[in-house]
C-alpha cells in the first residue's frame, strides 16, 4: 500500500493543479459572461426608453406625466421648504416674546411714571382738595341794582376768595377758586388727573358740597349743552380706557344711591329699595351697602342709558316741612377694575388685579359759614364716601 501511494502522489499532485488552473479559467469565463449580461441589461433599458418615448402619448398621458414631474420635484423641495418655513416660525415666534418682554417693561415703567405723577399730584395740590367755585348772578337771582356782591375773587390770585360779611369782609384762601365766569371745561381740567389716578387704581371722591341753588348740579351734571363734572370724567374714563384697550381690559362697574335724611335708596333698584351699611364682613374693616346693585357699563353711551329711580320728593330741596337742616345726597360709585396679573404696586392692588373707584357726591345742605371745618354733617354719607 505504502509502495502504491509514493507511486500515485504526484500523479494526484498534478490532478490538483490541472482542476486549480481549470477552476482559476471558469471563474475567468463567468466573470466575461457577466459583463456582458450587464451590457445586455443596459442595451435592453436603453432600448426600452427609446422606444418608450418613439410612442405617441395621448394628451391627457402627456399632462399627467408634466405633473407627475413636477409633483416629484415640489416633494423633493418640499423638504427645504418645511425647513426654511420652520425656521422663520421660530424667529417670528422670538421676535414677539422679544417685542412681549419689551411690551411689560414699557408698561411696567408707564405704571411707575404714573403712581410718581399721582404721588406728586398729591403732594403738590395735598390729598383732600377744597376747590370753591363762585355762581354768578343770574336773572332769576332778582339782582337788584345797587345790591353789593357778597363774594369775590382776585384776579391775580386763583387761591383768594373774599366774602362781605356784616360790613367786613373776610379773606378765605383755598386750593382753587374760580370766578364766576370760569367755563364747565376749566372746572373739569382741575378734577382731570383724578380721573387717569382712578383708571390707574387710587380711590377718589369728588364731593360738591353747597346750599340749595348754589350751583352744585350744574357744576357736578351741567346741562346737555354744557356738560358738568361727573359727564366729562366719564367720557374721559372711556377714552382713556379705549387708549389702553390694545395692552388691558378694564371692566367698569356703576351703582348709585340717595341718602335722604338718614334714609339710604339704592337708585338702581326698581323701586328705591331701602338699604342699610354695614361693616364688610370680608375683614377688611372697609364698609359697604349689602343688596346694593352694581351694573357692568361697557360704554359712556351705556352708562348714559342706565336707569336710575326718581330720586325722593323733597330731595332736590328744601323741605320745608322739615324741622333742622334737609340731609340729601346722592353718590354715584364708579369702580375700574384691570383684571391683569403683573402689576406691581400696595394699596392699590388686590389679588385679582388693581381697581380703583370714583365717588361723585352732590350735597344738599343748609347755608353754612365757609370757616366750617368738617362740612360732612351726615353720618350715613360720610361713612360711605369714606370720608
Ligand atoms: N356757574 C353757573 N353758571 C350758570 N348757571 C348756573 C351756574 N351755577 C348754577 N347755575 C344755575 O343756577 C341754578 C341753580 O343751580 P343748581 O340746581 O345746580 O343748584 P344746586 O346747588 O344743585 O341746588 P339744590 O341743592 O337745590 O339742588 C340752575 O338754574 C343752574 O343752571
Amino acid at each position: 500500500i505504502q509502495c502504491m501511494s509514493e507511486h500515485l502522489a504526484p500523479q494526484i499532485a498534478a490532478y490538483e493543479r490541472e482542476i486549480g488552473t481549470l477552476r482559476e479559467e471558469l471563474l475567468k469565463e463567468i466573470g466575461h459572461l457577466e459583463e456582458k449580461k450587464e451590457a445586455a441589461v443596459k442595451a435592453a433599458a436603453n432600448c426600452s426608453q427609446e422606444h418608450l418615448q418613439s410612442l405617441a402619448l395621448p394628451p391627457t398621458l402627456r399632462t399627467m406625466k408634466t405633473d407627475y414631474a413636477s409633483l416629484r420635484s415640489q416633494v423633493r423641495n418640499f423638504s427645504d421648504f418645511y425647513g426654511t418655513a420652520i425656521k422663520e416660525i421660530m424667529a417670528a415666534i422670538n421676535e414677539m416674546s422679544e417685542a412681549n418682554k419689551d411690551l411689560l417693561e414699557k408698561y411696567r415703567k408707564e405704571v411707575a411714571l404714573r403712581r410718581k405723577y399721582h404721588e406728586q399730584l398729591v403732594e403738590l395740590k395735598g390729598n383732600i382738595r377744597v376747590l370753591c367755585r363762585v355762581k354768578p348772578v343770574l336773572k332769576e337771582d332778582q339782582h337788584e341794582e345797587g345790591q353789593a356782591v357778597v363774594v369775590t375773587t382776585d384776579p391775580n390770585n386763583e387761591s383768594a376768595l373774599t366774602v362781605l360779611s356784616k360790613g367786613k369782609a373776610k379773606n378765605f384762601e383755598l386750593d382753587k377758586v374760580f370766578h364766576p365766569q370760569a367755563t364747565q371745561e376749566e372746572v373739569f381740567q382741575e378734577i382731570e388727573p383724578l380721573i387717569t389716578s382712578c383708571i390707574d387704581g387710587y380711590h377718589v371722591c369728588i364731593f360738591a358740597y353747597g346750599q340749595t341753588g348754589s350751583g352744585k348740579t350744574y357744576s357736578m351734571e351741567g346741562t346737555v349743552e354744557n356738560p358738568g363734572i361727573n359727564q366729562r370724567a366719564l367720557k374721559h374714563l372711556f377714552n382713556e380706557i379705549e387708549e389702553r384697550k390694545d395692552m388691558w381690559t378694564y371692566t367698569v362697574s356703576v351703582s348709585s344711591v340717595e341718602i335722604y335724611n338718614e334714609v339710604l335708596r339704592d337708585l338702581l333698584s326698581k323701586d328705591g329699595e331701602k338699604l342699610d351699611i354695614k361693616i364688610n364682613p370680608d375683614g377688611t374693616g372697609q364698609l359697604h351697602v349689602p343688596g346694593l346693585r352694581v351694573m357692568e357699563v361697557k360704554s359712556f353711551q351705556h352708562i348714559k342709558k342706565v336707569k336710575y329711580q326718581p330720586l325722593t320728593a323733597g330731595s332736590r330741596r328744601c323741605d320745608p316741612g322739615l324741622e333742622g337742616p334737609p340731609d340729601s345726597h346722592t353718590l354715584q360709585e364708579l369702580t375700574t377694575h384691570l383684571p391683569a396679573a403683573g402689576l406691581t404696586g400696595k394699596r392699590q392692588q388686590n389679588r385679582h388685579g388693581c381697581s380703583g373707584t370714583m365717588i361723585y357726591q352732590d350735597s344738599l345742605a343748609n347755608p353754612v359759614s365757609l370757616a366750617v371745618p368738617s362740612p360732612f354733617q351726615n353720618d350715613k354719607c360720610e361713612k360711605l364716601a369714606g370720608v
